[in-house]
């Protein structure tokens, strides 16, 4: 398990993020020096810790559950500040403005808003005077306004606030400077549902964008919204930044809502048209249409657009849908917040830990890999790919090929976003001027077929240049700050994307690893006959844990599984190794009494160390006529016992997996103490209900078309015909089939690529498919490389590189996780007493 971590800085001190490797289930105690001396070299262990306000206890907080999930932030001594997610009488909403996306709560007593560092609310607006407003949450609840005698005044609802206290209702737009504030109280009215929203019209100023894809012609301006209920509206369908840190941070309904199908799929919001004091009509974009975005200004504010774009897209698009990129080379301390987003983790089998690029090399490698993809043309999934460009890409091959990215991307699904650096547009500069420019400075920013032209003496304004080139009126920009893009990025950080749970975020993600251990993807990274009692009492099903996927551990459930499953690969691919590990992980999901296990091997004993396995009744190795003959016979007849079992219950139409706890078993557990699985073939009959049985057999193959020389080649297509049995009609009989090497047909693969051994497909009937690295389990990996945890400083300039290839130590004098997974459930067989009181 890996997770990433901030520790923040004591008395001025810089922040510092690691990464931190461990076994499942360490707690934090088992870290505590190491991330203090990785914060402060030579500082001891701290007396006290806080994950932002909460105080934690190291022994009972575990790595990897919340709140130590990747992105925590830690601090030492103090807790951190709040979140935003407390409850409070009241919240003040920067929803629009240069520095938007702010949440602050409102506890009563006046917050004073303003320029000043000194401000309790400071907003980096400069037509914001040094202390601007002041903002007060009375004792009953009410909210108010007073001006400080600000240079530009504020506006609540368009009108001018003078004199003492204004009272403010909730929902009232604030605005001071460039800036605008909602207050939401208690009393709030909720903004509508995402269904209820109209998407017949598409509005907002820059709906010549939009109207590409349809409503109104290019260029032409489409009108604002028209009033308070279209405002809403407008929010709920375009979040403000403000709203979009929210939906991060309390992983709102919002989160992650647009497939690449959704009508509003690659649509950004800008700014606000200006021209409404008590209306935020916004400037809004489709990506799809605009092709790649310029963002041409001063560089503080262009940087700032260009953050509230990707953290809106990240907040919006699942990684399913949206792939982001960037290219900064020299830049990672700007940019490494993006690299919290499951968004830049490489999924397309790009060889690096994430798609940054900071230095020329790793440059070079993320426009190879976008070329390739360019040249693939669309994907067929509608599939996104956002490039952030930032600098000079370093060698001038990278900088032509992606200023031919620029232009020839969008049709194949791959944008770039590139701010500029220039003097905003002002009357002494106009807008085409600037852009010419812009794009004599920047070839990448040449080849965007949209711009985006910070406008206005302080470059707080926008204005949109669109592939015709029409401009949209002038707009306030929406830039959020660098503090709040990290503290965005990290709340999204702990979520992956599980494809068996349609979409819906999951814990975990990264790249592969290069190898796994499979007792630490099935959470039993300390296998003892108590924590394998608990799993057998809790479990239905034949849940099976492959290895580690992208997102966290890869399973399927063999119970659900439609047919036999087959796994196919090459010499040396790790076939036999993931038999034994799919046994193992089979024998963990369900105790004895609920699962029989047989093993049949074609050729060699590879399985044999799965064998001591309390569950498996029979273990079958192709030297022995008169055995594999027996052994046929049992199973014919194993099937013919349950078919009448099961038709006497209920007819069979009942699931298995309900029925089965109305029929008496047939094959019974192994008793403790007893012989070697090898005979009887089957066991006697048993009390408790009927248990599943799976069939694993390795180098299938060998049975089918057995060598000359075989001991038991004449006996061979009698065990085939019986295993042909079992993939007929076992499946509504509680049997199940895998077999490794020359199956034919099986409703659920898994391909082994070989590079490295283990390296896995899993593809399903309906054509899905999950890349996993399989578990291992007969590998005698020293205990100490397993069980010690490590914390290493992150280096983010160097997380575009190709992940270190350390070959995986097997140095091994130390048991096999096998043979203490075998060990430690014939113990807890021992003393199970979860089955006994079942029916009989
Ligand atoms: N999941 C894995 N992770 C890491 N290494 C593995 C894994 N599986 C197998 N290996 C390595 O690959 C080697 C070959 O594995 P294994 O014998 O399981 O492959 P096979 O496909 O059954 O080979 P054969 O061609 O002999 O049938 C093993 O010795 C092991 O070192």
């Amino acid at each position: 398990m890996q997770i990433r971590l901030t520790v923040l800085g004591h008395d001025g001190a810089e922040d510092t993020d690691v990464q931190v490797a461990a076994p499942a289930d360490t707690p934090l105690a088992a870290v505590l020096g190491s991330l203090a001396s990785a914060a402060a070299p030579g500082s001891p262990a701290p007396g006290a810790v806080f994950c932002e306000e909460t105080r934690l206890d190291p022994r009972l907080a575990v790595l990897g559950r919340p709140p130590l999930t990747d992105g925590a932030v830690l601090s030492f001594h103090r807790p951190a500040e709040g979140t935003g997610r407390e409850p409070a009488g009241a919240r003040l909403l920067v929803v629009a403005g240069p520095d938007a996306g702010g949440v602050h709560l409102l506890r009563g007593g006046p917050a004073r808003l303003g320029r000043s560092a000194r401000a309790d609310v400071p907003l980096d607006d400069p037509d914001v005077s040094r202390l601007h407003c002041a903002i007060e949450l009375t004792a009953d609840g009410s909210v108010t306004v007073t001006d400080l005698g600000s240079t530009n005044g504020t506006l609540l609802d368009g009108a001018p606030v003078t004199g003492g206290p204004h009272p403010v209702r909730p929902g009232a737009l604030l605005r001071l400077g460039e800036s605008v504030l909602r207050v939401e109280s208690e009393a709030a009215p909720a903004p509508p549902p995402p269904g209820d929203r109209d998407r017949s019209g598409r509005r907002g100023l820059a709906g010549w964008a939009l109207g590409l894809r349809g409503a109104s012609a290019p260029g032409a301006p489409a009108a604002p919204e028209a009033g308070p209920s279209g405002s809403r509206e407008a929010a709920s369908r375009w979040p403000d930044p403000a709203a979009v840190l929210l939906t991060a941070l309390e992983s709102g309904p919002r989160l992650w809502e647009r497939d690449a199908g959704h009508p509003d799929a690659f649509a950004l919001r800008l700014g606000t048209a200006q021209q409404a004091p008590e209306l935020l009509p916004p400037v809004t974009l489709a990506l799809p249409a605009a092709g790649s975005l310029g963002v041409a200004g001063p560089r503080g504010r262009a940087v700032g657009v260009a953050r509230s774009l990707l953290a809106q897209l990240a907040a919006l698009h699942p990684p399913a849908a949206l792939e982001i990129v960037a290219v900064a080379p020299g830049r990672a301390e700007e940019w490494s917040w993006l690299g919290w987003l499951p968004h830049v983790r490489p999924s397309r089998g790009q060889d690096c830990g994430l798609l940054l690029a900071f230095d020329a090399a790793q440059a070079a490698a993320r426009v190879g890999e976008l070329q390739a993809r360019v040249a693939a043309g669309p994907p067929g999934d509608g599939r996104r790919t956002v490039v952030l460009v930032d600098g000079d890409p370093g060698e001038a091959a990278t900088r032509a090929a992606l200023a031919r990215l620029a232009a020839e991307g969008p049709a194949a699904g791959v944008h770039l976003l590139v701010p500029a650096e220039t003097p905003p547009a002002t009357a002494a500069s106009p807008l085409e001027e600037t852009l010419v420019s812009a794009r004599a400075a920047s070839p990448v920013f040449a080849g965007c077929a949209t711009a985006a032209v910070l406008s206005g003496p302080v470059a707080t304004a926008l204005r949109l240049v669109g592939p015709g080139g029409a401009a949209s009126p002038t707009a306030g920009a929406d830039a959020v700050s660098a503090a709040w893009a990290g503290r965005f990025a990290r709340a999204l950080a702990p979520l992956g994307q599980d494809p068996a749970a349609g979409g819906a975020p999951a814990p975990g993600g990264g790249p592969l690893p290069e190898s796994c251990r499979l007792l630490d993807a099935l959470g039993l990274a300390r296998v003892t006959p108590g924590a394998l009692r608990e799993r057998w009492s809790g479990q239905s099903g034949l849940p099976l844990v492959l290895g580690a996927g992208q997102d966290g551990p890869a399973a399927l459930d063999l119970a659900a599984a439609p047919g036999p499953l087959a796994v196919d690969g090459g010499p040396r691919s790790g076939r036999t190794e993931l038999l034994a590990s799919l046994t193992a992980s089979l024998a963990a999901a369900q105790g004895p009494r609920d699962l029989s296990l047989l093993l049949v091997e074609g050729a060699g004993e590879g399985l044999r160390p799965a064998a001591e396995l309390p569950h498996v009744a029979s273990y079958l190795p192709a030297t022995d006529p008169v055995r594999m003959r027996a052994f046929a016979q049992a199973l014919r007849e194993e099937l013919r016992r349950r078919a009448a079992l099961l038709g006497e219950a209920d007819g069979g139409a009942e699931p298995f997996g309900a029925a089965r706890l109305r029929v008496a078993r047939v094959v019974a557990p192994r008793e403790p103490g007893d012989a070697r699985p090898e005979a009887p073939p089957m066991r006697a009959q048993g009390s408790g209900p009927l248990p599943w049985l799976v069939v694993l057999v390795d180098d299938f193959e060998a049975l089918l078309a057995p060598p000359l020389s075989a001991p038991g080649r004449q006996a061979a297509g009698s065990v085939v015909r019986a295993l042909d049995a079992v993939a007929r009609e076992g499946h509504p009989l509680g049997v199940r089939l895998i077999t490794a090497g020359g199956a034919p047909a099986a409703a659920i693969r898994i391909a082994l690529t070989g590079h490295p051994a283990g390296r896995a497909e899993l593809r399903h009937a309906t054509g899905r498919a999950t890349h996993f690295q399989a578990g291992r389990v007969t590998a005698r990996i020293p205990r100490t490389s397993t069980l010690r945890p490590t914390v290493a400083r992150l280096d983010w300039s160097r997380a575009g590189d190709p992940p270190a290839r350390r070959p995986v130590r097997e140095l091994g004098n130390g048991p096999t996780d096998i043979a203490l997974l075998a060990s430690a459930a014939t113990r807890a067989a021992e003393t199970d007493r979860t089955a006994t009181a079942t029916f009989v």
